[in-house]
Protein backbone atom coordinates (compact mmCIF):
# COMPACT_ATOMS: atom_id res chain seq x y z
CA UNK A 1 0.00 0.00 0.00
CA UNK A 2 3.05 2.91 0.51
CA UNK A 3 4.22 2.21 -2.68
CA UNK A 4 1.29 3.00 -4.46
CA UNK A 5 2.02 6.54 -4.87
CA UNK A 6 4.52 5.50 -7.86
CA UNK A 7 1.71 4.91 -9.58
CA UNK A 8 0.77 8.44 -9.61
CA UNK A 9 4.01 9.58 -10.96
CA UNK A 10 3.55 6.96 -13.94
CA UNK A 11 0.81 8.56 -14.80
CA UNK A 12 1.74 11.67 -14.89
CA UNK A 13 4.47 11.00 -17.18
CA UNK A 14 2.41 8.97 -19.21
CA UNK A 15 -0.52 11.61 -19.38
CA UNK A 16 2.41 14.56 -20.12
CA UNK A 17 4.30 12.24 -22.68
CA UNK A 18 1.07 11.91 -24.67
CA UNK A 19 1.38 8.04 -24.61
CA UNK A 20 -2.51 7.50 -25.08
CA UNK A 21 -2.16 9.46 -28.22
CA UNK A 22 0.70 8.33 -29.64
CA UNK A 23 -0.90 4.68 -29.60
CA UNK A 24 -4.17 5.94 -30.78
CA UNK A 25 -3.89 4.45 -34.19
CA UNK A 26 -1.47 1.93 -33.78
CA UNK A 27 -4.67 -0.53 -32.29
CA UNK A 28 -3.75 -3.99 -30.79
CA UNK A 29 -0.40 -4.26 -32.09
CA UNK A 30 1.17 -1.40 -30.43
CA UNK A 31 4.37 0.39 -30.64
CA UNK A 32 7.80 0.34 -29.41
CA UNK A 33 8.62 2.32 -27.07
CA UNK A 34 11.60 3.76 -28.57
CA UNK A 35 8.64 5.78 -31.09
CA UNK A 36 6.10 6.02 -28.09
CA UNK A 37 9.27 8.13 -26.18
CA UNK A 38 10.50 10.07 -29.29
CA UNK A 39 8.08 12.91 -28.64
CA UNK A 40 8.83 14.15 -25.66
CA UNK A 41 12.88 13.29 -26.27
CA UNK A 42 12.64 10.29 -22.82
CA UNK A 43 14.54 8.17 -22.83
CA UNK A 44 13.07 4.58 -24.02
CA UNK A 45 14.38 1.88 -21.37
CA UNK A 46 12.89 4.32 -18.37
CA UNK A 47 10.08 4.58 -19.77
CA UNK A 48 9.20 1.16 -20.68
CA UNK A 49 9.30 0.66 -17.19
CA UNK A 50 7.03 3.18 -16.21
CA UNK A 51 4.62 1.80 -18.79
CA UNK A 52 5.14 -1.92 -17.65
CA UNK A 53 4.61 -0.68 -13.94
CA UNK A 54 0.90 0.68 -15.40
CA UNK A 55 0.57 -2.61 -17.64
CA UNK A 56 0.79 -4.51 -14.19
CA UNK A 57 -1.95 -2.63 -13.11
CA UNK A 58 -3.53 -3.19 -16.70
CA UNK A 59 -3.28 0.60 -17.81
CA UNK A 60 -2.22 -0.13 -21.59
CA UNK A 61 -0.84 -3.62 -22.24
CA UNK A 62 2.79 -5.17 -23.47
CA UNK A 63 1.87 -6.66 -26.06
CA UNK A 64 5.56 -7.89 -26.72
CA UNK A 65 8.63 -7.06 -24.87
CA UNK A 66 8.73 -2.92 -25.11
CA UNK A 67 5.93 -2.53 -27.69
CA UNK A 68 2.79 -1.44 -25.97
CA UNK A 69 -0.64 -0.90 -26.84
CA UNK A 70 -3.74 0.79 -25.47
CA UNK A 71 -6.65 -0.58 -23.59
CA UNK A 72 -9.77 0.39 -22.46
CA UNK A 73 -8.52 1.87 -19.29
CA UNK A 74 -5.18 3.51 -21.19
CA UNK A 75 -7.82 5.37 -23.52
CA UNK A 76 -9.37 7.49 -20.66
CA UNK A 77 -5.91 9.09 -20.80
CA UNK A 78 -6.94 10.60 -24.60
CA UNK A 79 -7.55 14.37 -24.88
CA UNK A 80 -8.38 13.55 -27.95
CA UNK A 81 -6.18 16.19 -29.53
CA UNK A 82 -3.65 15.43 -32.71
CA UNK A 83 0.15 14.48 -30.97
CA UNK A 84 1.54 17.12 -32.97
CA UNK A 85 -0.94 20.00 -32.07
CA UNK A 86 0.02 18.85 -27.95
CA UNK A 87 3.06 19.67 -28.54
CA UNK A 88 3.29 22.67 -30.75
CA UNK A 89 0.30 24.10 -28.25
CA UNK A 90 0.33 23.04 -25.05
CA UNK A 91 -1.73 25.85 -23.66
CA UNK A 92 -4.85 24.38 -25.76
CA UNK A 93 -4.12 20.78 -24.24
CA UNK A 94 -7.36 20.85 -22.07
CA UNK A 95 -9.61 23.09 -24.22
CA UNK A 96 -12.79 21.06 -25.74
CA UNK A 97 -11.79 17.91 -23.45
CA UNK A 98 -13.72 16.39 -20.80
CA UNK A 99 -11.51 17.52 -18.14
CA UNK A 100 -10.31 14.13 -17.02
CA UNK A 101 -6.83 14.01 -17.95
CA UNK A 102 -6.41 17.20 -16.54
CA UNK A 103 -7.45 16.15 -13.31
CA UNK A 104 -5.37 13.20 -13.25
CA UNK A 105 -2.16 15.90 -14.10
CA UNK A 106 -3.54 18.00 -11.18
CA UNK A 107 -4.33 15.49 -8.54
CA UNK A 108 -0.52 13.51 -9.83
CA UNK A 109 1.71 16.50 -9.97
CA UNK A 110 -0.26 19.19 -6.90
CA UNK A 111 -2.05 16.81 -4.50
CA UNK A 112 0.84 14.54 -4.94
CA UNK A 113 3.50 16.84 -4.05
CA UNK A 114 1.23 18.99 -1.28
CA UNK A 115 0.35 15.43 0.20
CA UNK A 116 4.21 14.43 0.54
CA UNK A 117 4.95 17.56 2.82
CA UNK A 118 1.55 17.21 5.21
CA UNK A 119 3.42 15.16 7.80
CA UNK A 120 5.98 17.71 8.26
CA UNK A 121 3.23 20.41 8.64
CA UNK A 122 1.07 18.04 10.83
CA UNK A 123 3.97 17.68 13.74
CA UNK A 124 5.28 21.60 13.46
CA UNK A 125 4.25 22.87 16.71
CA UNK A 126 4.07 26.12 15.22
CA UNK A 127 1.73 25.15 12.40
CA UNK A 128 0.26 21.51 13.12
CA UNK A 129 -2.75 22.96 14.27
CA UNK A 130 -3.70 26.45 12.36
CA UNK A 131 -6.69 26.14 9.77
CA UNK A 132 -4.99 29.09 7.56
CA UNK A 133 -4.91 28.83 4.10
CA UNK A 134 -1.46 30.10 3.43
CA UNK A 135 0.01 27.93 6.16
CA UNK A 136 -0.24 24.09 4.14
CA UNK A 137 1.61 21.35 3.07
CA UNK A 138 1.00 23.16 -0.36
CA UNK A 139 2.78 25.80 0.51
CA UNK A 140 5.64 23.99 1.80
CA UNK A 141 5.66 21.61 -0.98
CA UNK A 142 5.21 24.64 -3.84
CA UNK A 143 7.56 27.14 -0.98
CA UNK A 144 5.81 29.89 -1.11
CA UNK A 145 3.34 31.87 1.30
CA UNK A 146 0.46 32.32 -0.03
CA UNK A 147 -3.00 30.56 -0.37
CA UNK A 148 -2.61 28.11 -3.55
CA UNK A 149 -5.29 30.34 -5.57
CA UNK A 150 -3.18 33.33 -5.38
CA UNK A 151 -0.38 30.91 -6.09
CA UNK A 152 -1.88 29.70 -9.28
CA UNK A 153 -2.83 33.08 -10.60
CA UNK A 154 1.46 34.22 -10.51
CA UNK A 155 2.68 35.36 -13.36
CA UNK A 156 4.26 31.84 -14.89
CA UNK A 157 1.60 29.83 -13.20
CA UNK A 158 -1.06 29.96 -16.20
CA UNK A 159 -1.05 26.87 -17.20
CA UNK A 160 -1.71 25.17 -13.77
CA UNK A 161 -4.45 27.85 -13.49
CA UNK A 162 -6.03 27.04 -16.66
CA UNK A 163 -5.73 23.00 -15.74
CA UNK A 164 -7.31 23.74 -12.63
CA UNK A 165 -10.03 25.42 -14.11
CA UNK A 166 -10.44 21.80 -16.82
CA UNK A 167 -9.88 19.72 -14.02
CA UNK A 168 -13.00 21.13 -12.30
CA UNK A 169 -15.09 19.79 -15.42
CA UNK A 170 -12.90 16.12 -15.06
CA UNK A 171 -14.79 16.24 -11.80
CA UNK A 172 -18.15 16.69 -13.28
CA UNK A 173 -16.98 13.90 -16.15
CA UNK A 174 -15.66 11.28 -14.00
CA UNK A 175 -19.13 10.70 -12.34
CA UNK A 176 -22.24 11.50 -13.37
CA UNK A 177 -22.08 14.84 -15.33
CA UNK A 178 -25.63 15.41 -14.70
CA UNK A 179 -25.08 15.16 -10.76
CA UNK A 180 -25.88 18.97 -9.88
CA UNK A 181 -29.50 17.78 -10.94
CA UNK A 182 -30.15 15.46 -8.41
CA UNK A 183 -31.69 16.55 -5.22
CA UNK A 184 -32.75 20.13 -6.06
CA UNK A 185 -36.07 20.73 -7.96
CA UNK A 186 -34.11 23.30 -10.21
CA UNK A 187 -37.34 22.44 -12.87
CA UNK A 188 -39.50 23.68 -10.06
CA UNK A 189 -38.17 26.87 -10.09
CA UNK A 190 -40.37 29.79 -11.66
CA UNK A 191 -39.30 31.21 -14.77
CA UNK A 192 -36.43 33.22 -14.93
CA UNK A 193 -35.22 32.43 -11.50
CA UNK A 194 -31.29 33.53 -10.72
CA UNK A 195 -29.08 31.21 -9.60
CA UNK A 196 -25.85 32.44 -8.68
CA UNK A 197 -22.88 29.89 -8.44
CA UNK A 198 -21.08 31.45 -6.14
CA UNK A 199 -17.03 30.48 -6.56
CA UNK A 200 -18.39 28.82 -9.72
CA UNK A 201 -15.18 28.16 -11.39
CA UNK A 202 -15.24 28.22 -15.27
CA UNK A 203 -18.89 27.26 -14.70
CA UNK A 204 -19.05 23.46 -15.39
CA UNK A 205 -22.36 23.12 -12.95
CA UNK A 206 -23.97 25.82 -14.26
CA UNK A 207 -23.58 25.19 -17.29
CA UNK A 208 -24.91 21.90 -16.98
CA UNK A 209 -28.16 23.50 -15.57
CA UNK A 210 -28.56 26.30 -18.15
CA UNK A 211 -28.58 23.46 -20.46
CA UNK A 212 -31.09 20.95 -18.85
CA UNK A 213 -33.30 24.48 -17.71
CA UNK A 214 -33.66 26.57 -20.44
CA UNK A 215 -35.85 28.93 -17.79
CA UNK A 216 -33.61 29.55 -15.31
CA UNK A 217 -30.60 32.63 -15.46
CA UNK A 218 -27.23 32.66 -14.19
CA UNK A 219 -24.54 34.84 -12.59
CA UNK A 220 -21.35 32.69 -12.26
CA UNK A 221 -18.82 34.10 -10.27
CA UNK A 222 -15.39 33.28 -8.94
CA UNK A 223 -11.74 35.16 -8.60
CA UNK A 224 -11.00 37.44 -11.96
CA UNK A 225 -8.73 36.06 -13.56
CA UNK A 226 -10.51 31.97 -13.57
CA UNK A 227 -13.92 34.42 -15.05
CA UNK A 228 -11.01 35.40 -17.94
CA UNK A 229 -10.54 31.64 -18.78
CA UNK A 230 -14.21 31.10 -18.38
CA UNK A 231 -15.41 32.96 -21.08
CA UNK A 232 -13.94 30.55 -23.64
CA UNK A 233 -15.37 27.79 -22.36
CA UNK A 234 -18.71 29.13 -22.44
CA UNK A 235 -18.52 30.12 -25.95
CA UNK A 236 -17.31 26.79 -27.63
CA UNK A 237 -20.16 25.30 -25.39
CA UNK A 238 -22.92 27.33 -25.58
CA UNK A 239 -22.31 30.01 -28.10
CA UNK A 240 -24.36 33.18 -28.11
CA UNK A 241 -25.55 32.67 -23.99
CA UNK A 242 -23.40 34.98 -22.71
CA UNK A 243 -24.17 37.86 -25.07
CA UNK A 244 -27.86 36.70 -24.51
CA UNK A 245 -27.72 37.96 -20.66
CA UNK A 246 -28.67 35.13 -20.06
CA UNK A 247 -25.63 34.00 -18.83
CA UNK A 248 -23.52 36.51 -16.82
CA UNK A 249 -19.84 36.00 -15.64
CA UNK A 250 -18.50 38.01 -12.90
CA UNK A 251 -15.61 38.62 -11.03
CA UNK A 252 -16.16 38.58 -7.30
CA UNK A 253 -14.42 37.78 -4.14
CA UNK A 254 -16.84 35.54 -2.05
CA UNK A 255 -15.41 36.91 0.90
CA UNK A 256 -16.68 40.54 0.00
CA UNK A 257 -20.20 41.62 0.15
CA UNK A 258 -22.21 39.74 -2.41
CA UNK A 259 -23.45 42.50 -5.04
CA UNK A 260 -26.60 40.19 -6.17
CA UNK A 261 -28.84 41.39 -3.70
CA UNK A 262 -32.16 39.48 -5.76
CA UNK A 263 -31.06 35.84 -6.17
CA UNK A 264 -33.38 33.05 -5.85
CA UNK A 265 -30.34 30.68 -5.45
CA UNK A 266 -26.87 30.62 -3.91
CA UNK A 267 -25.47 27.84 -5.17
CA UNK A 268 -22.24 26.66 -3.23
CA UNK A 269 -20.76 23.60 -5.58
CA UNK A 270 -17.53 22.08 -3.80
CA UNK A 271 -16.48 25.60 -2.27
CA UNK A 272 -16.94 25.33 1.55
CA UNK A 273 -14.89 21.97 1.75
CA UNK A 274 -11.89 24.46 0.62
CA UNK A 275 -12.08 26.47 4.01
CA UNK A 276 -11.61 26.03 7.84
CA UNK A 277 -15.07 26.78 9.97
CA UNK A 278 -14.27 30.45 10.49
CA UNK A 279 -14.03 31.00 6.59
CA UNK A 280 -17.05 29.28 6.01
CA UNK A 281 -18.75 31.62 7.84
CA UNK A 282 -17.90 33.97 6.73
CA UNK A 283 -18.83 32.87 3.11
CA UNK A 284 -21.90 32.20 4.23
CA UNK A 285 -23.00 34.89 6.09
CA UNK A 286 -22.15 37.23 3.10
CA UNK A 287 -24.76 35.47 1.16
CA UNK A 288 -27.36 35.42 4.52
CA UNK A 289 -26.31 39.43 4.12
CA UNK A 290 -27.62 39.22 0.32
CA UNK A 291 -30.45 36.88 0.69
CA UNK A 292 -33.98 37.75 0.35
CA UNK A 293 -36.48 36.07 2.40
CA UNK A 294 -37.10 33.68 -0.68
CA UNK A 295 -33.05 32.89 -1.17
CA UNK A 296 -32.45 29.48 -0.70
CA UNK A 297 -28.89 28.13 -0.29
CA UNK A 298 -28.01 25.20 -2.20
CA UNK A 299 -24.62 23.67 -0.76
CA UNK A 300 -23.05 20.83 -2.59
CA UNK A 301 -20.31 18.90 -0.89
CA UNK A 302 -19.07 15.75 0.36
CA UNK A 303 -21.20 14.73 3.68
CA UNK A 304 -18.43 12.36 5.48
CA UNK A 305 -19.75 9.11 7.32
CA UNK A 306 -17.65 8.25 10.27
CA UNK A 307 -15.97 5.04 9.86
CA UNK A 308 -18.56 3.70 12.75
CA UNK A 309 -22.77 4.32 13.75
CA UNK A 310 -23.27 7.62 14.09
CA UNK A 311 -27.21 8.98 15.13
CA UNK A 312 -28.02 11.10 11.98
CA UNK A 313 -30.15 14.51 12.69
CA UNK A 314 -33.53 13.40 13.42
CA UNK A 315 -36.58 15.48 11.91
CA UNK A 316 -34.70 17.12 8.63
CA UNK A 317 -36.39 15.66 5.71
CA UNK A 318 -33.59 13.06 3.83
CA UNK A 319 -31.19 13.76 6.86
CA UNK A 320 -31.54 10.10 7.99
CA UNK A 321 -29.50 7.53 5.92
CA UNK A 322 -29.92 4.05 4.98
CA UNK A 323 -26.60 2.31 6.28
CA UNK A 324 -25.11 -1.35 5.54
CA UNK A 325 -25.51 -4.07 7.75
CA UNK A 326 -22.83 -5.62 9.85
CA UNK A 327 -19.76 -6.59 8.84
CA UNK A 328 -20.05 -4.10 6.46
CA UNK A 329 -18.29 -0.55 7.56
CA UNK A 330 -21.33 2.44 8.59
CA UNK A 331 -19.75 4.21 5.90
CA UNK A 332 -19.38 1.17 2.98
CA UNK A 333 -15.77 1.13 3.11
CA UNK A 334 -13.06 1.04 0.87
CA UNK A 335 -15.68 1.12 -2.03
CA UNK A 336 -16.68 5.24 -0.98
CA UNK A 337 -12.87 5.70 0.31
CA UNK A 338 -13.18 8.98 -2.89
CA UNK A 339 -14.40 11.81 -0.55
CA UNK A 340 -11.99 10.51 2.14
CA UNK A 341 -8.68 10.98 -0.26
CA UNK A 342 -10.83 14.14 -1.17
CA UNK A 343 -10.92 15.24 2.16
CA UNK A 344 -6.98 14.64 2.60
CA UNK A 345 -6.38 16.69 -0.70
CA UNK A 346 -8.18 19.68 1.04
CA UNK A 347 -6.48 19.50 4.37
CA UNK A 348 -3.47 19.36 2.18
CA UNK A 349 -3.94 22.53 0.18
CA UNK A 350 -5.91 24.98 2.07
CA UNK A 351 -6.19 23.16 5.53
CA UNK A 352 -9.78 22.74 4.89
CA UNK A 353 -11.96 19.77 5.11
CA UNK A 354 -14.71 17.39 3.80
CA UNK A 355 -17.33 17.82 7.05
CA UNK A 356 -20.41 15.36 8.14
CA UNK A 357 -24.12 16.53 7.82
CA UNK A 358 -23.93 17.93 11.56
CA UNK A 359 -20.98 20.19 11.02
CA UNK A 360 -22.53 21.09 8.07
CA UNK A 361 -25.76 22.29 9.93
CA UNK A 362 -23.50 24.11 12.42
CA UNK A 363 -22.04 26.12 10.07
CA UNK A 364 -24.71 27.22 8.34
CA UNK A 365 -27.07 28.22 11.61
CA UNK A 366 -23.70 30.30 12.85
CA UNK A 367 -24.51 32.10 9.43
CA UNK A 368 -28.08 32.48 10.29
CA UNK A 369 -29.05 29.84 7.53
CA UNK A 370 -31.14 26.91 8.58
CA UNK A 371 -31.01 23.27 6.97
CA UNK A 372 -34.37 22.88 4.95
CA UNK A 373 -33.66 19.88 3.20
CA UNK A 374 -31.08 17.57 2.73
CA UNK A 375 -30.31 15.00 -0.56
CA UNK A 376 -27.90 12.06 0.10
CA UNK A 377 -28.39 10.81 -3.78
CA UNK A 378 -26.80 7.25 -4.52
CA UNK A 379 -24.36 5.80 -2.68
CA UNK A 380 -20.81 5.18 -4.34
CA UNK A 381 -21.15 9.24 -6.50
CA UNK A 382 -18.62 11.66 -4.98
CA UNK A 383 -19.45 14.91 -4.02
CA UNK A 384 -23.21 14.70 -5.29
CA UNK A 385 -24.84 15.31 -1.46
CA UNK A 386 -27.06 18.51 -1.34
CA UNK A 387 -27.98 20.62 1.97
CA UNK A 388 -30.71 23.24 0.86
CA UNK A 389 -30.77 26.08 3.35
CA UNK A 390 -33.22 29.03 4.16
CA UNK A 391 -32.86 32.38 6.23
CA UNK A 392 -33.56 31.91 9.94
C1 LIG B 1 -13.06 23.46 -5.93
S1 LIG B 1 -13.38 24.76 -7.04
C2 LIG B 1 -15.12 24.50 -7.40
C3 LIG B 1 -15.55 25.15 -8.69
C4 LIG B 1 -17.03 24.96 -9.05
N1 LIG B 1 -17.90 25.48 -8.04
C5 LIG B 1 -17.35 23.51 -9.36
O1 LIG B 1 -18.07 22.87 -8.61
O2 LIG B 1 -16.83 23.01 -10.38
C6 LIG B 1 -13.43 26.17 -5.95
C7 LIG B 1 -13.51 27.49 -6.67
O3 LIG B 1 -13.48 28.54 -5.70
C8 LIG B 1 -12.82 29.64 -6.30
N2 LIG B 1 -12.37 30.61 -5.29
C9 LIG B 1 -11.34 30.49 -4.42
N3 LIG B 1 -11.26 31.58 -3.65
C10 LIG B 1 -12.26 32.41 -4.03
C11 LIG B 1 -12.70 33.69 -3.60
N4 LIG B 1 -12.08 34.31 -2.59
N5 LIG B 1 -13.76 34.25 -4.21
C12 LIG B 1 -14.40 33.60 -5.23
N6 LIG B 1 -14.03 32.38 -5.69
C13 LIG B 1 -12.97 31.79 -5.10
C14 LIG B 1 -11.68 28.99 -7.05
O4 LIG B 1 -11.12 29.84 -8.03
C15 LIG B 1 -12.36 27.75 -7.62
O5 LIG B 1 -12.86 28.00 -8.90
Amino acid sequence: MQLQFHISTALRVVAEAHVAEILRDAGTEGKHVKAIAQPKNLDPSKLARILRLLATHHVFVEVAPNIFANNRLSTILDTGKSVESLIKHPEDRFAGTQGIVALLAHTADDSFKTSAYLPEVLFDPAHGHLSDPDKTAFNRAFKCDVPMWTYFEAPGNEARLGRFGHAMDGVKNMGRPDIILSGFDWKGLPKDSLVVDVGGGIGSQAMTLAQHHPHLKFVVQDRAPVVKDAVQFWNDNMPGVLKSGRVELQGHDFFDPQPVKNADIFLLSLVLHDWSDALCISILQQLRAAATPSTRVVIRDNLMLYACAEDAAKGIPGAAQNLPPAPLLPNRGQATAMPYFVDMQMMGFFNGMERTFTQVKELMAQAGWRVAEVHHGEPFQLSQQKVVGVPM
